[in-house]
């Protein structure tokens, strides 16, 4: 950084330092990024480190000079490999962080060109930039970006990629074309690779674009063969024998000719259709297969981009909307477990706490012990920490490059943190480890009643996190058994449930009076309240349907549970099973003396017209919803199914049915029209037309 043009007189000292400071890190990181494939700084922090040499420089013109980061194209080119010349600079791309400065710069080339700019949109995909060259057709060179005007030549890694034809096909292949694209891993490569990588001995990557630099610059080809790399091409460079006037137009050419296009492409009229398209990729941003870290908009004409231009670093007639970044690197201070409601033991990161997507995490998850090794990453490491949208924070990989030698392998436990028992796979062939004490260990115990308060059971607001562990702390409640026979003396006993006076806090009589509406709840609540292991909503409501009280369930043996519509083998397994436990059966009991129902009450004042009747309901009806033509069925006796088979009796066609209609009509099963399910309803099987009648009387068919 040449000091000598810069007059220190007139940047004041501080400013001089800050900008020299800013400069060191942003090259050591770029160094690590493009030449080392490593990441000891996420994508966020690198980019406020620019943005704010840019403010610094916006303040301090004199500082801004030519070999400024903020001036140049980040990157360089090792010495690993042969250094090669573009044909044409590649160059970087300038970024806008809100639709703020994203119509900024839609404004500036409307100032520039004038109206009638079109606006080509496409993902801006996280991996790493290659040139193209191919000679008539043939490919002759693969080169990274480097500093834009010098790459690194990896043709022959490049031939490794299954995307990238060595031929172009097609008509009018031009005599010289340079063609730009990304090269990148589906997320599912990426896991893959790490996992290899571990098992190999070899450092793993930190994340798939660390994973897809570090596979294409490989100095033996053959290693890089094996990686899973794709490639997208974005752009062109030099050409002979190709004329584009539109970039949306090059892409068709380059597409025929059996280069791989992105099928998201999108030309757009209007910088509103533009944030449309930015909102629907934020939205999506995970449904694509790989990681995408914002949109690239270009205009699309190519006279506009012509007259447009670029500067030193990139084009002005192109941007990158950047999304918020979620992937962060901060350290990872422990690997500890954690004992599930089922007893299963899950080891979680334990984080320094970090800022991303909007809010801080502190753990995240690791699944099991051999997902902490395939992830190569080891305790003291500095990790990346990925947070996609809702999804529970993930650790990715580690930053190999920081480690200091003091890091240190994570021993899964061979004792249950929480009560000392002996942990042991319930199955050989189990990836899980358990804790077997499932009836008083503390940790089960609380997940057990805090679940079973939750909304997709009992329903029991006032019954939390906190007020299970009270309960059980105090020991009011020895397990789940007790919680329905809870009184306001034993409430007095818990010191969360009591006000500064001593007496029971409102909060504690709100409990009281929960659990009394609970004890009415329907049947399927009851049975997800169970933890019975795969009895979750769906197949309760299932067992509730059919059974309709845990009496009829506990009566029954395995085959006829087996056979009830959407329950199966494996959750009758469990139920039998479950219910076969002494502990278990006390439970039941417990509740049941206690008053909670177990039982959906039948409306004995509708008459059970449709008593062993499976009727499939497809399309909508006028006057039923799908729920209550379901509950009809249900409360006179009737099978409401959903899939039509041969032993279904009647499938009663709605508005706008599908295939199912089609189905009965192939295997010969009963089918009839809205006023039809009227009359079956109240009227049982025979107050419907015969079924030769049905079918003479196919057309008219009621309406
Ligand atoms: N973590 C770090 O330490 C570190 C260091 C250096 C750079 N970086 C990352 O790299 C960025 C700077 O790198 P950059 O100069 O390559 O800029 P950039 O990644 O912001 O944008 C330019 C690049 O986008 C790529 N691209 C992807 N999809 C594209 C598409 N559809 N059309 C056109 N181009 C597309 C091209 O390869 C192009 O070279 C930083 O903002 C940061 O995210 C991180
Ligand atoms: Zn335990």
């Amino acid at each position: 950084m040449s000091e000598d043009g810069v007059s220190p007189s007139e940047i004041p000292a501080p400013a001089r330092h800050r900008w020299e400071d800013l400069v060191a890190r942003i090259e050591a990181a770029r160094f690590a990024y493009y030449v080392r494939d490593s990441s000891p700084l996420s994508d966020g922090q690198y980019d406020e480190l620019e943005k704010e040499l840019r403010a610094l420089e916006e303040e301090h013109p004199q500082l801004r000079t030519p070999d400024s980061p903020t001036q140049t194209v980040g990157g360089t080119f090792s010495t690993e490999f042969a250094a090669v010349d573009h044909p044409e600079r590649m160059l970087s791309l300038d970024n806008a962080f809100s639709l703020d400065e994203l119509s900024q710069w839609a404004a500036r080339v409307e100032k520039e060109v004038g109206q009638g700019a079109r606006y080509l949109c496409e993902p801006k995909i996280d991996g790493l930039a290659i040139d193209l060259v191919y000679e008539n057709g043939r490919l002759v060179r693969g080169v990274t970006r480097g500093d834009g005007r010098t790459g690194e030549d990896v043709t022959y890694n490049v031939r490794t990629i299954t995307d990238i034809p060595h031929e172009l096909t097609g008509e009018d292949v031009p005599e010289f074309l340079e063609v730009r694209g990304e090269v990148f891993f589906h997320l599912d490569g990426f896991a893959g690779i790490n996992a290899g990588l571990v098992e190999a001995g070899k450092p793993p990557f930190a994340n798939p674009r660390n994973a897809a630099a570090g596979s294409l610059r490989q100095k033996d080809p053959r290693v890089t063969a094996t990686r899973p790399l794709r490639m997208l091409v974005h752009g062109v460079g030099a050409r002979r024998g190709m004329e584009n006037d539109s970039q949306s137009g090059a892409y068709d050419k380059l597409a025929a000719w059996g280069l791989p296009t992105s099928p998201r492409v999108k030309v757009v009229d209007t910088l509103p259709e533009v944030a449309d398209y930015v909102r629907y990729y934020g939205e999506h941003r995970h449904d694509v297969e790989h990681e995408i870290d914002g949109v690239v908009v270009k205009v699309d004409q190519v006279p506009l981009q012509r007259r447009l231009g670029t500067t030193s670093r990139a084009p002005r007639w192109a941007i990158a909307y950047k999304y918020p970044p979620e992937e962060v690197t901060t350290l990872l201070r422990d690997i500890q477990v954690n004992v599930g409601r089922t007893g299963r033991v899950t080891p979680f990161a334990v984080l320094e706490p970090v800022l991303v997507a909007g809010s801080t995490v502190s753990m995240a998850t690791l699944h099991n012990a051999d997902e902490v090794k395939r992830k190569g990453v080891l305790i003291g490491d500095t990790v990346v920490v990925r947070k996609a949208g809702d999804v529970i924070p993930e650790v990715l990989g580690p930053v190999v490059e920081s480690r200091t030698g003091d890091e240190r392998e994570f021993v899964m436990p061979t004792e249950c943190p929480e009560c000392g028992t002996t942990l042991a796979r319930q199955k050989a062939d189990d990836v899980d480890i358990r804790c077997p004490n499932s009836r008083s260990c503390p940790a089960q115990l609380r997940e057990r009643v805090f679940h079973l308060a939750g909304r997709g059971s009992f329903d029991i607001e006032a019954l939390g996190d906190k007020a299970a562990t009270a309960l059980l702390e105090a020991g009011v409640i020895e397990d789940e058994g007790d919680v329905f026979a809870l009184s306001e003396e034993d409430l007095a006993r818990v010191p969360l449930f009591l006000t500064k006076a001593g007496t029971v806090s409102a909060n504690g009589r709100k409990l009281l009076k929960n659990l009394d509406t609970a004890k009415t709840q329907p049947l399927w609540r009851v049975l997800v309240g169970l933890s019975i292991r795969h009895v979750g909503p769906t197949a309760a409501r299932a067992l509730a349907d059919t059974f309709a009280s845990l009496e009829a369930i506990e009566a029954a043996t395995a085959e006829q549970i087996a056979a009830a519509e959407g329950v199966g083998p494996t959750i009758a397994e469990a139920v039998v099973e479950w219910l076969a436990v002494d502990w278990h059966r006390e439970v039941v009991r417990k509740w049941r003396e206690a008053g909670v129902r177990m039982a959906d009450e039948r409306d004995e004042s509708v008459a059970r017209t449709l008593e062993g009747l499976t009727i499939v309901v497809t399309g909508s009806l006028a006057n039923y919803s799908r729920d209550e033509a379901k509950e009809a069925i249900l409360s006179r006796g009737g099978k409401a199914s959903s899939a039509v088979s041969k032993k279904t009796d009647f499938v009663v066609v709605g508005e706008a049915a599908g295939s199912k209609a089609d189905k009965a009509e192939q295997l010969g099963v009963r089918i009839l029209d809205e006023a039809g399910f009227t009359a079956l309803i109240e009227g049982g099987p025979d107050a419907v037309p015969a079924p030769e009648e049905t079918e003479g009387a196919e057309e008219p068919a009621g309406e």
